[in-house]
């Protein structure tokens, strides 16, 4: 048997067009255009791409989306002059720095000093916490876009033994904390298992939803797979000019219950939910 393939383009397809028509009622309702700001740093051939894909998504869905463009040089204290101004500039409700940053910039520092309710990639602390303690202003785009995946997939989360491959800010420790939580699409037991993991196959075979996001090409096997499980890739891995996720798709296909591709999964699904936040960044500062 072979699995599901979980159809993110498609699924972030029909959330786009949804969010368009929420988009139009609420410009309509307040003459309020939301406006996303986009920071892009560097010549980084993939970042540009992610931006462009998040400007046209953006300019389809009725939201106003601005590009500030900087040199690969620019200092730290350059960008934070930026961001002040867009913090500051009450026609802009979110503002995204694209990752990664060159490394004269301390990362940390620059998503720190987005004002929290701007903070539509849900970077910021405040943000963070509150996501943590169960009362979200915003979803961090890529797990929320995985949640959806799971929801689509028609897969029971609540008691399920969700196993979180890798322990980033952006992606695994947030996925995590959001299976783990009370309500839709959650109520999980949660295992993190990362570079250090000893055993990591015997954990991993244990999983109902396994999510695939430590950056390391191919790296889940179909022999690390629980068979009929869940499989949420969120690799993006370019290898010989070709994109794969973490997940080695062709040895998992048969024994996975359901799983995401790459390209085609996650990917989409991380704009889509950016565009959501904005909508609610605009709703939030027009209150
Ligand atoms: N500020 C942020 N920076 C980064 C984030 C983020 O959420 N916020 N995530 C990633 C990059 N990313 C969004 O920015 C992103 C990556 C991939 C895709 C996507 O649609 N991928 C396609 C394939 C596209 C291709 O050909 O390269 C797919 O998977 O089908 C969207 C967004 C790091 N930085």
């Amino acid at each position: 048997m072979s699995a599901q393939i979980i159809d993110g383009k498609g699924v972030a397809a029909r959330l786009r067009k949804d969010l368009g028509e929420e988009v139009s009622q609420f410009r309509e309702a307040t003459g309020v255009v939301p406006h996303l700001a986009a920071i892009l740093v560097g010549e980084d051939p993939a970042s540009a791409v992610y931006v462009r894909n998040k400007q046209r998504a953006c300019e389809k869905a009725g939201i106003k989306s601005t590009l500030h463009r900087l040199d690969a040089a620019t200092t730290q204290v350059d960008l934070l002059e930026l961001i002040s101004g867009l913090n500051g500039d009450d026609s802009v409700h979110g503002i995204l720095c694209q990752l990664p940053l060159p490394s004269q910039i301390d990362e940390t520092t620059v998503l720190d000093s987005v004002t929290p309710i701007k903070d539509v990639d849900c970077f910021h602390p405040e943000n963070v916490g509150l996501m943590v303690q169960g009362r979200p202003r915003y979803l961090p785009c890529t797990p929320a876009g995985c949640q959806r995946l799971i929801a689509e997939a028609g897969v029971e989360t609540s008691g399920a033994h969700a196993v979180i491959v890798g322990r980033s800010e952006i992606v695994g420790k947030p996925m995590g904390m959001m299976l783990v939580q009370k309500g839709d699409v959650a109520n999980a037991t949660v295992t993190y298992a990362h570079s250090r993991t000893k055993n990591l196959a015997e954990i991993t075979r244990q999983a109902d939803i396994l999510v695939a996001a430590i950056g390391k090409p191919n790296f889940i096997r179909g022999e690390m797979v629980k068979p009929g499980a869940c499989v949420i890739d969120v690799g993006i891995n370019r290898v010989d000019e070709k994109l794969v996720g973490d997940v080695d798709f062709d040895s998992v296909v048969g024994i996975a219950g359901s799983i995401t591709p790459v390209p085609g999964g996650v990917g989409p699904m991380t704009i889509a939910m950016l565009l959501q936040n904005t909508l609610t960044a605009a709703k939030l500062q027009a209150e």
